[in-house]
């Protein structure tokens, strides 16, 4: 039983854990149709370029600061009613931009969200910025740079995310570069969709402190060795990987085989409703299906801790409520 245990998270799209009921009253606000990405109370999509169309459809239903707000504390009650203890939310200026809010209306919605959740639940959290892979370098670098100059205490990080079977890492270089010289934390979605040499090639160009998935490294046993000496954190997802059939079941998952390695893991929910999961589900299958223990679990979020993009002193007082 997890359902006790303090946990936190790394990975999790803002616009991926919208609860259907919450874009069913979307919808009817705005006077906008479900049925191309909803049927009877969850969201339709069957490969990873659907997911993308649902998830855009769904991200379009939240059009102002205040719906903003009203994502980020729906979805971080919960997330602290479940135990967590710390949050990191990827969040997309370019949805925000794509239906007219703008950038900064968005974040300062989601900061609104933020601090409310705290206020009541004492759970922390930082806003992870993501550049669209299949927008191109141009869209990715202006995320980067909009990342850089908001100098937002809650904005710490920088990703990208997206289709990654879509151009190459070496294209993306200089966006991180933009948001590593601004002090942003680096991470970034690699060996989801596309295999080993994708993680080896976003560690060489790179150079992020922890990789979103990464689990495809597991194909290469010498990538796994590397990962383990250079102490690079995974954010792993599984309920997501099983659900876009990167894995076929959850025990052929390899996160006991990444863990086994000495690869520093982390449990995550990615885009909880469209994958039929949520934190504590992700807990409950790495306790009750992947045989983990309850020491091991704790390990996972003391990781998760450590490798998140906070100041030295939120670090210390997250990781003494362990
Ligand atoms: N699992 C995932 N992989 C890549 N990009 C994403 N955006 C939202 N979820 C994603
Ligand atoms: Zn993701």
């Amino acid at each position: 039983m997890t359902r006790l245990l303090r946990k936190a998270e790394l990975h999790c799209h803002l616009e991926g854990a919208v609860p259907p009921a919450l874009a069913l009253a979307q919808a009817r606000r705005y006077g906008v149709a479900t049925d191309a990405f909803m049927k009877d109370g969850a969201y339709v999509w069957h490969d990873f370029t659907s997911f993308l169309g649902a998830y855009d459809a769904v991200s379009g239903l939240f059009r102002s600061e205040d719906d903003y707000a009203l994502l980020t504390e729906t979805y971080l009650d919960d997330l602290a009613a479940a135990g967590a203890i710390y949050s990191e939310l990827f969040i997309s200026p370019d949805h925000a931009e794509a239906v007219g809010v703008g950038a900064d209306a968005y974040v300062a919605g989601i900061g609104r969200g933020i601090e409310a959740v705290r206020a009541r639940s004492g759970i922390e959290c930082r806003m992870v910025v993501v550049g669209l892979r299949h927008c191109g370098p141009e869209r990715v670098e202006w995320a980067a740079r909009y990342a850089a100059a908001a100098r937002n205490p809650l904005m710490t990080g920088f990703n990208m995310a997206g289709e990654e079977r879509m151009g190459a890492v070496a294209d993306f270089a200089r966006a991180f570069d933009i948001a590593r010289d601004a002090g942003l934390g680096i991470t970034i979605h690699a060996g989801e969709l596309s295999g080993a040499s994708s993680v080896r090639d976003a560690l060489d160009l790179i150079r992020p402190t922890r990789i979103g998935h990464g689990v495809r490294a597991v194909e290469d046993p010498g990538l796994l060795a590397r990962l383990a000496d250079e102490g690079v954190v995974l954010e792993v997802c599984p309920g997501s990987n099983v659900a876009l059939g990167v894995f076929p079941d959850f025990p052929a998952h390899p996160l006991r085989r990444l863990q086994a390695a000495g690869v520093k893991v982390t449990l995550n929910s990615d885009d909880p409703p469209f994958f039929k999961t949520s934190l504590e589900r992700e807990y409950e299958i790495a306790s009750r299906i992947m045989g983990f223990s309850d020491e091991e679990l704790d390990t996972m979020t003391r990781t998760a801790i450590e490798a998140a993009f906070v100041d030295e002193e939120t670090r210390a007082r997250l990781l003494a409520r362990l």
